[in-house]
């Protein structure tokens, strides 16, 4: 994604978190204003923190942070919400990176994991819309070979993008799809290939097989390929994601996360523990179902928001 959002992207990012800020507001800051911050309020903190689904050790951390910088004072609103959010930037801030995908080799492969309704499709069509947008030549693969609207989905997505797509029918196999793709990719001068891939088979294993399938044939071209794999997760699956995580990050080499329909939550505190669960760090977050609403992460203004600092 564009390194400058555009115009609005705070403005779609505040209201995306609203229900998210909410939920921190209501439980979290606004039963400690006014008072000396003591023992018995922290531990009120820790529990809110765990029941905004941001996991016991990071909420545990966060609240003895919180400690350190306001223990014993009196805080209005405005200062609780400061040092908030400097502790879960705290918690964020080493796991966050770029995802930039016009920087690295050409063609560029990048491989789309996680389940089904997870928001794969929709990510993928979002970053061919803003690549293509910014003059990138864009090969858009539809990995999910079982089902057939999947792959019109992607088709449309490709479409409205210009972005040039590859497909099969029912049932072929996926890797040979993108190995040839991929070689198209190459012999016509493409900048990226967007791979989506299926977020459900038989059983996890027969999933996980396939996915090193499409690994494995890739590298067979390219050594490097795919330059990045990312895992999009639901949001509003709340710890769900964490379990998902778990199953695609060991296997499937995973390099960022994408974390879509924070929007759709008041529980966007689950991207802490996820963060921290993962080995790849956050690269991408969506807040709605526009183009403009998926943008690349940034610890701070999240967490910011979160906790309701709408500056
Ligand atoms: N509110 C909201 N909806 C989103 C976001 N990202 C995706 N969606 C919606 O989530 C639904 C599922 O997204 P898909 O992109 O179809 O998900 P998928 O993982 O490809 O799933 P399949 O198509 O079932 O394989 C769609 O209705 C999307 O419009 C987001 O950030 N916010």
């Amino acid at each position: 994604m564009n390194d400058t959002p555009k115009k609005g992207w705070f403005q779609r990012l505040s209201q995306g978190l609203s229900r998210s800020s909410k939920q921190m507001t209501e439980q979290v800051v606004s039963s400690f204003v006014k008072e000396p911050l003591d023992e018995a309020a922290l531990e009120r903190l820790e529990e809110h923190l765990i029941e905004s689904d941001l996991g016991p050790a990071a909420a545990a951390r966060i609240t003895e942070r919180f400690r350190a910088l306001r223990f014993g004072k009196t805080s209005d609103e405005r200062e609780i919400k400061e040092a908030l959010a400097e502790a879960v930037t705290a918690e964020l801030a080493p796991r966050q990176a770029v995802f930039d995908p016009l920087s690295g080799p050409k063609p560029y492969v990048v491989l789309f994991v996680g389940v089904n309704g997870s928001g794969k499709t929709t990510t993928l069509g979002k970053i061919a819309a803003d690549l293509t947008g910014r003059g990138a030549r864009v090969m858009v693969v539809a990995g999910d070979t079982f089902r057939a609207a999947a792959r019109d989905q992607l088709r449309i997505w490709s479409e409205r993008a210009g972005a040039d797509f590859e497909s099969r029918r029912d049932g072929a196999d996926p890797a040979g799809l993108a190995f040839d793709a991929f070689t198209r990719a190459r012999n016509e001068g493409h900048d990226v290939v967007l791979i989506d891939t299926a977020g459900r088979l038989q059983n996890k294993q027969a999933l996980m097989d396939e996915l090193l399938k499409i690994v494995r044939v890739l590298k067979k071209i390219d050594p490097d390929a795919p330059h990045e794999t990312l895992l999009v997760l639901d949001a509003t699956v709340g710890r769900n994601a964490l379990a998902q995580e778990q199953i695609f990050g060991r296997t499937a080499y995973v390099s960022g996360i994408v974390m879509t329909k924070l929007d759709g939550t008041a529980r966007g505190g689950v991207l802490v523990p996820v963060a921290q669960a993962s080995d790849a760090p956050i690269k991408l977050i969506g807040v709605g179902e526009g183009i403009e609403d998926l943008q690349p992460f940034d610890a701070r203004a999240f967490s910011r928001l979160l906790v309701g600092l709408e500056d």
